[in-house]
């Protein structure tokens, strides 16, 4: 094996190098960097064509975890007539790169770079590439939690050009949200935000909550407080934090810091 055949498998460094990366797994919290994210780590999934998947994150203990989330790949005419295997499994799908069609109960919906599609637990879906380049989304997959006398929630699909960002209380607007979902709807048991900062700006208290995230850097860099420790992050960039992780942040400039941010909410804790 030599150097350009590694090349081509999306660049394992060569045996005269180590490279130091900051790639870090702890209980609290795990970083995954995007410079880990070659190809030799990819996923093909069952009745997915022409696409690949990177998985960021999956339920690891078996009781406290509450979501996957994958980068799917997909090539020109790639994709899937059968995408989801779980009836419970509830999505969000959101797009960085290309265009998808995604087809929900013989509706086609046009996806494209910033469009967000909720899709409920036990729906009927396909997704295809019809475009001449490769289009890259995540999948966020969630075990839909009912609850006895509300409705399911419905189908989402949307854009984020299409919401205003909020701010967050006392910023001047300089950190605020984009909110995908209304909060105040109980039927929803996930919501998939965006978050924004300004250069220099900061999420100035380590935010303590049971909420787990997923949290993807979809723009600019950061140093991000994670339980103990403080790490540098940048598009491309993903971190898994447990329940009750301690989080803070500092925007770095020269650009605004977004990051696409998965989190559990609306429902009781279960009791054991
Ligand atoms: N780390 C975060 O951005 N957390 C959000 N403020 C949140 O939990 O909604």
């Amino acid at each position: 094996m030599n150097r350009d055949y590694y090349s081509k498998l999306g660049g394992l460094p060569p045996q005269t190098e180590l490279l130091s990366s900051k790639a870090v797994f702890t209980t609290a919290y795990a970083v995954i960097p995007r410079s880990v994210m070659t190809d030799i780590v990819t996923s093909v999934l069952p009745h997915w064509t022409g696409t690949r998947a990177w998985v960021l994150s999956r339920p690891l203990s078996g009781f406290s975890e509450t979501f996957s989330q994958y980068v799917m790949e997909v090539q020109p005419g790639g994709g899937s007539d059968r995408p989801e295997p779980d009836k419970r499994a509830e999505a969000v799908l959101f797009v960085v790169e290309g265009d998808i069609t995604v087809e929900l109960d013989g509706v086609s919906h046009a996806l494209r770079s910033g469009s967000f599609a909720y899709l409920p637990a036990g729906s009927v879906w396909r997704l295809k590439n019809d475009g001449s380049s490769a289009a890259k989304f995540h999948w966020i997959r969630k075990a839909f939690q009912e609850v006895d006398g509300l409705e399911p929630p419905p189908a989402i699909f949307t854009h984020e050009d299409e919401h205003a960002i909020s701010a967050m209380p006392d910023t001047d607007g300089r950190w605020g949200t984009t909110r995908f979902i209304d909060p105040a709807d109980v039927r929803y048991d996930m919501h998939v935000n965006i978050v924004t900062l300004e250069p220099g700006a900061v999420i100035p208290f380590m935010e303590t909550h049971v909420m787990e995230h997923g949290l993807y850097v979809l723009e600019g860099k950061a140093v991000y407080r994670l339980n103990q420790d403080w790490v540098e992050v940048e598009a491309g960039d993903f971190m898994w934090l447990r329940s009750f992780c301690p989080q803070a942040c500092y925007a770095g400039g020269p650009g605004r810091f977004r990051y696409l941010l998965y989190k559990d909410v609306n429902r009781h804790m279960t009791l054991w």
